[in-house]
């Protein structure tokens, strides 16, 4: 049989490294596809870059549109990113009847409705292992591995490049914009970085996960972000004392009024494997009512690490693209019409515990009263460490730092007890909090 022909659209980090596994690799993936799978067209705006990577017998063209009005191409692969271009070109593949492969969660996350109806409507299928923790199988695992479950939660470490700056801030004591140029370098950030640092490409992973997971339309805008750039080095030092350490988590939650989704730096318990990874590596944890606890883990970003979740995606449109469209493995693991209406709650509704970081005066009465006025507003304590003032603003200090880690509480409730706290005259700067999950 001929090989399956492939039309790559964008041939930077990620296409590069798919065009260069799936040469190296070409006899074995073969064997496994039961047919060869090859690039033969690419497209990207610079033909010289491109035609060097790809070199000769591979056509090179500027204009993506070539790609996809090939009769010969079989399946499209849009490596570009972002929503502008690439959502064009992702709905004129489908248009013209051929399968999408893409790494791109933006896309998916906001367009991801109007995407899959289309494809569902025309019978062909959108792959997108790549556009979640990179190299980890954690589509397929969700949508196929766990297919008996009822997905009780998500929580991962989804963005290599935050993960990565974390880590080297606390190890090597380097500063956040000279780790990021780095991340940047080593091609994990994207083309805006401000969507990894500020949590919007864990927003965009954790949104598609949640789908899967639960059966809803993929929702981003209702999902709550907060990113790293706010975290303080105090407060990585304070949660290492009290044994934790701070992630930038993705989490998705079904309780009792829904579906909590969010992305935010969160203390983990240093003993969880989840606090222990380390660099750009990702990880996943799932809870399931069958399986129990499940961990995926694994490089999350990267040239080759995320053209194996490409190539993943190529084998199976190869092995499935001759069955009837309604055998295959729905796109968001749930057939279209069976999606579950339960709405993603807002935050003030989300159950969890925190961190609090309150800088007050130094002087008697200052904890019996935050703690008094927490109290009051059904706020249950945990612990609490005061440190001493010369330690936190130098000899003879005024001040000092008191942290406080709650048990579980509605997040609309602290809310109003932080904005009490705050209007405190003994509360000195703004207060700071961090969630919490135990991931137990
Ligand atoms: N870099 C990584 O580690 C990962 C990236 N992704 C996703 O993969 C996708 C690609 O990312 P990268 O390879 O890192 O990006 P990149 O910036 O390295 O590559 C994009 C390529 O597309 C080309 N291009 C831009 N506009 C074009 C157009 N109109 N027509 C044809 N070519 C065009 C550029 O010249 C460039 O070569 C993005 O959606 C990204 O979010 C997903 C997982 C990991
Ligand atoms: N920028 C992303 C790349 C992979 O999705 C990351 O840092 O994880």
């Amino acid at each position: 049989m001929n090989p399956i022909q492939v039309g790559l659209l964008g041939i930077g980090t990620v296409g590069s490294g798919t065009f260069q596994v799936l040469r190296r690799n070409q006899e074995e993936i073969k064997r496994r596809a039961g047919r060869g799978i090859e690039i033969t067209m690419v497209a990207d705006l610079d033909t010289a870059r491109a035609q060097a990577v790809v070199g000769e017998g591979v056509q090179v063209v500027a204009d993506a549109r070539a790609v996809i009005a090939n009769p010969e191409i079989d399946i499209v692969v849009e490596l570009i990113g972002g929503y502008g271009i690439a959502k064009q070109l992702v709905l004129e593949a489908i248009a013209a009847g051929k399968h999408v492969v893409t790494a791109n969660k933006a896309l998916l996350a906001v367009h991801g409705t109007e995407i899959f109806a289309a494809a569902h409507a025309k019978g062909v299928m959108v792959a997108f292992e790549a556009a979640v923790a990179g190299g980890i199988p954690i589509i397929k695992a969700l949508r196929e591995g766990l297919t008996a479950n009822s997905i009780q939660w998500i929580a991962g470490i989804i963005n290599g490049t935050t993960n990565f700056i974390l880590s080297e801030m606390r190890d090597k004591g380097l500063d956040f914009d000279t780790v990021l140029k780095e991340a940047q370098r080593l091609g994990y950030a994207e083309a805006d970085p401000t969507f990894d640092i500020e949590g919007v490409d864990a927003a965009h992973k954790v949104t598609l996960m949640s789908a899967i997971a639960f059966g809803i339309p993929v929702q981003f805008d209702r999902a709550h972000i907060e990113g790293i750039t706010k975290l303080a080095a105090q407060d990585i030092k304070y949660a290492e004392q009290l044994g934790y350490r701070i992630k930038l988590l993705g989490v998705t939650k079904r309780v009792a009024k829904g579906i909590e989704l969010r992305v935010h730096p969160s203390l983990v318990p240093s003993k969880r494997l989840l606090a222990n990874v380390e660099g750009a590596m990702n990880a996943v944890v799932v809870n399931g009512d069958a399986v129990g606890t499940t961990l995926y883990y694994g490089k999350g970003a990267g040239s080759e690490p995320t053209a194996s979740a490409v190539i993943a995606d190529l084998v199976d449109i190869t092995r499935l693209h001759t069955a009837d469209a309604a055998h295959r493995v729905p796109h968001l693991a749930f057939h279209p019409d069976a999606m579950s209406d339960l709405k993603v709650l807002p935050m003030a509704e989300v159950v969890t515990s925190y961190y609090l970081r309150l800088r007050v005066a130094d002087e008697a009465g200052v904890l019996a009263k935050v703690t008094g006025l927490l109290a009051g507003a059904g706020i249950s304590i945990d612990a609490v460490l005061q440190r001493e003032a010369d330690e936190v603003g130098g000899e003879g200090s005024t001040q000092t730092d008191l942290i406080i880690l709650t048990h579980d509480t509605r997040e609309g409730t602290l809310d109003d007890a932080l904005a009490q706290l705050q209007a405190l005259p003994t509360v000195l700067a703004p207060i700071v909090r961090i969630r919490k999950e135990e991931l137990s």
